[in-house]
């Protein structure tokens, strides 16, 4: 059976279908070779701030219808499964979080919030690094913010992975373009990847510090108000966004359209933003608002996270393509590399 998340022919649809389907069983088949597990090492790709480590932390259901000529074929929760059930029966899976690579407006210093800022040269290099880095880790849905930044980095992070499959935007924003982005070979769709833009991963809205120099509004202002329109949790910046009202969107969207995804096995890419990746972290790691305060991610490194029976593990950055360590973890991401292995030489 097709475990495609792409556009079904009409008629053919089944939405729970890949309820039953783990991404690795689906890109591989059910495997059974028994791999040793050494030690591991990652890179700190997060800290908290005295907490882990002393470096500075640098890290509705797309509602699908048998009817429905939609492109993309998502995970929904069943009608009578709660989450804790569908969290019981859940597989493993990998979830890989990147903060886009550096900006034009990083570059200048420049608030950017939610203005559409490319990736600078320093930015593609950095996002082509994070990929080399997750090059071996499944990838089975790719979810970016709707900003280029983002989308930058996700599509040139992936030019780097071992599995080569093509990251394809869909296009769902009028039933015109969902029509017009079908593929009609099911060969094709499993060579690809879906890549689903949000504007709910979006960088928190920054209000009327958009497009103003950080060190000249910290001048104007003064340093303290700066630091706390920046880092506090609820306080917002003028006419913005606080971390939280970020947060209750970025989670909300996590909640009800990735986390399902990942519960049915699916492999999944976030490239998005600061704040909304602290938002998103907060939840994984069950951080409190004094915690996520103090959390800075920096451009362009991966963290990774295993989902296992229903919990989110953190497995910090993906140190380097060649390194044992990352798929020392899990017996499913030393399978899946094996498998590139014997696939690739
Ligand atoms: O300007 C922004 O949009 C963000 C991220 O670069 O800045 P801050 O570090 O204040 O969250």
């Amino acid at each position: 059976m097709a475990t495609s998340v792409f556009h079904q022919p009409l008629g053919t649809a089944q939405p729970h279908q890949h309820l039953q389907n783990s991404g690795f069983r689906q890109e591989f088949g059910h495997a059974s070779v028994k791999l040793t597990f050494k030690g591991f090492k990652v890179e700190t790709g997060l800290s908290r701030r005295g907490g882990y480590s002393s470096c500075k932390r640098k890290f509705g259901v797309i509602q699908a219808s048998a009817s429905h000529t939609s492109v993309v074929q998502p995970v929904s929760y069943p009608p009578n499964n709660s989450t804790d059930e569908l969290r019981k029966k859940s597989s493993e899976a990998a979830l890989i979080l990147v903060r886009h690579g550096e900006s034009l407006w990083n570059e200048k210093n420049l608030f950017t919030g939610c203005v559409d800022v490319p990736l600078t040269k320093k930015g593609v290099e950095e996002a082509i690094e994070a990929g080399k880095r997750i090059s071996n880790i499944p990838v089975d849905m790719i979810y970016t913010s709707a900003l280029i930044r983002a989308q930058m980095t996700a599509m040139l992070a992936m030019t780097q992975h071992r599995r080569k499959k093509v990251p394809i935007i869909l296009h769902n924003e009028s039933e015109q373009a969902r029509e017009w982005s079908q593929i009609f070979s099911e060969d094709t769709k499993k060579q690809s990847i879906p890549v689903v833009t949000a504007w709910q991963l979006n960088e928190r809205m920054y209000g009327e510090l958009q497009g103003l120099n950080k060190q000249e509004t910290a001048d104007r202002f003064g340093k303290e108000k700066v630091h706390e329109w920046r880092r506090s949790y609820d306080i917002p910046p003028p006419n913005g966004e606080s971390l939280e009202m970020c947060a209750e969107r970025a989670v909300a969207y996590f909640k009800d359209h990735i986390e399902p995804q990942l519960l049915s096995g699916k492999n999944v890419m976030i490239a998005a933003h600061g704040n909304s990746l602290r938002s998103i972290i907060m939840y994984l790691d069950k951080l409190t608002s004094q915690e996520v305060i103090n959390l800075e991610l920096s451009t362009g490194i991966p963290m990774l996270y295993i989902l296992k029976g229903g919990k989110f593990i953190r497995r910090g950055s993906p140190a380097g393509p060649t390194e044992a360590g990352v798929y020392a973890y899990t017996r499913s991401l030393a399978l899946y590399r094996q498998k590139l292995d014997d696939m690739l030489h």
